[in-house]
């Protein structure tokens, strides 16, 4: 999307410099800061540390870091290392896994002298389909922003709740949930966001409200636990949020704080929508609950703020006493039952299993 009047992807590669250049978002919204990661080492810590972040972009992250790897040493060996290497940075988005496999697979069958050329490729290829898919996201999620559109007034904005930061900062271009959004403002229709602020590294507030911003969406910043309020009074109309695992069942694994919007929901009446693209299915998990592993982050992170001071420095400050410990799970589950709909980039699913294989029949074989 475009920042001032130039257009960004997340992440692209730079053939004449042969870097790999990132959106450096820990600094967002105070400074746009474009930085270069070249090797192994700083690809994981990218991701780890979350200068990229959100699960389609964490893949495209990892299949550059692969591509910048077999560039160095294109042995069996590496390609081993690099991919346990970065596959362990961050244990709950499955498009990590899904990405890195991606890369294995075109590349174990290849001599050495032809991987670097292949998998420069193949990385560029994960990161034009996830473009196009977040693409597709839109204009089906356009339909349902339609739908509640024909029921207001003339003028009358659709207000839409999302949570995290499910926009093109955490993909390569559109963003999930933002994508029926920006369609939505294309095709005129008049909308209105309500970002939550996303503790602890509020990523709502710090990226999500400066996507709205940039582009020109008219949005508030909401503190994560006003989303139930507005509901009871009719001021939500939808939720559209992002997923970093989907299991075969329809379950949703996001960042933390969405089921309780999905129960407040529920409980409104608000129809709850997941925006994702099919790389996010773990076909292999049914239970969310149980099964997918829940990333604990430092507790720094709860105990202390990141922003910018009346001084214009960006600094982080402690809120919380000195001694006293953060609990800091990263991700919940939402149950498949409290789920409204799956939009992906084939439709609309139920969030069922039934309703996924309607969409990737392709899978009925597996299951
Ligand atoms: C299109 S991104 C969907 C999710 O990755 C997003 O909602 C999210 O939870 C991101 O978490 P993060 O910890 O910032 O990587």
């Amino acid at each position: 999307m475009k920042v001032g009047d130039t257009h960004y992807r997340s992440i692209w590669f730079d053939g004449e410099a042969g870097r790999v250049r990132i959106i450096d978002q820990r600094w967002l919204p105070h400074e746009f800061r474009v930085v270069e990661i070249e090797s192994l080492d700083e690809f994981a810590t990218a991701i780890r540390d979350m200068w990229v972040r959100g699960a389609p972009l964490i893949g495209a992250t990892a299949a550059y870091g692969i591509a910048m790897e077999m560039h160095r040493n294109a042995s069996d060996a590496a390609l081993d290392a690099a991919w346990e290497l970065l596959h362990e940075t961050r244990p709950t988005a499955i498009n990590l896994r899904w990405a890195l496999e991606e890369m294995r697979q075109v590349l174990a069958p290849l001599s050495e002298g032809e991987r670097a050329a292949v998998a420069f490729r193949k990385a560029a290829e994960i990161c034009d389909a996830d473009v196009e898919t977040n693409r597709m996201i839109g204009v089906h999620g356009l339909d349902l922003v339609k739908q509640i559109a024909a029921t207001k007034k003339p003028g009358e904005p659709v207000n839409i709740l999302t949570h995290c930061n499910a926009g093109w900062l955490a993909t390569v271009d559109w963003g999930t949930a933002t994508s029926p959004m920006y369609h939505a403002v294309q095709a005129g229709i008049p909308i209105h966001v309500w970002v939550d602020e996303t503790r602890p590294r509020n990523q709502g507030a710090q990226l999500t409200a400066w996507e709205m911003n940039s582009h020109g969406i008219p949005h508030h910043l909401l503190t994560d636990n006003a989303g139930g309020h507005l509901m009871q009074h009719g001021q939500v109309d939808m939720v559209i949020v992002g997923t970093d695992r989907t299991t075969a069942l329809g379950d949703v694994c996001n960042k933390i704080g969405t089921y309780l919007k999905a129960l407040a929901a529920q409980d409104n009446d608000v129809p709850f929508y997941v925006a994702l693209p099919s790389s996010t299915i773990d076909w292999t998990v049914e239970d969310g609950v149980r099964e997918i592993p829940i990333e604990e982050r430092d507790d720094r992170e709860v105990t202390h703020v990141f922003g910018r001071l009346d001084n214009g420095s960006v600094t982080s400050v402690q809120i919380s006493p000195d001694g006293t410990p953060g609990g800091n799970p990263a991700f919940d589950v939402t149950p498949a039952r409290l789920v409204t709909g799956l939009i992906t980039e084939r439709g609309v699913a139920e969030a069922s299993r039934e309703g996924l294989l309607g969409l990737f029949p392709e899978r009925r074989s597996a299951a």
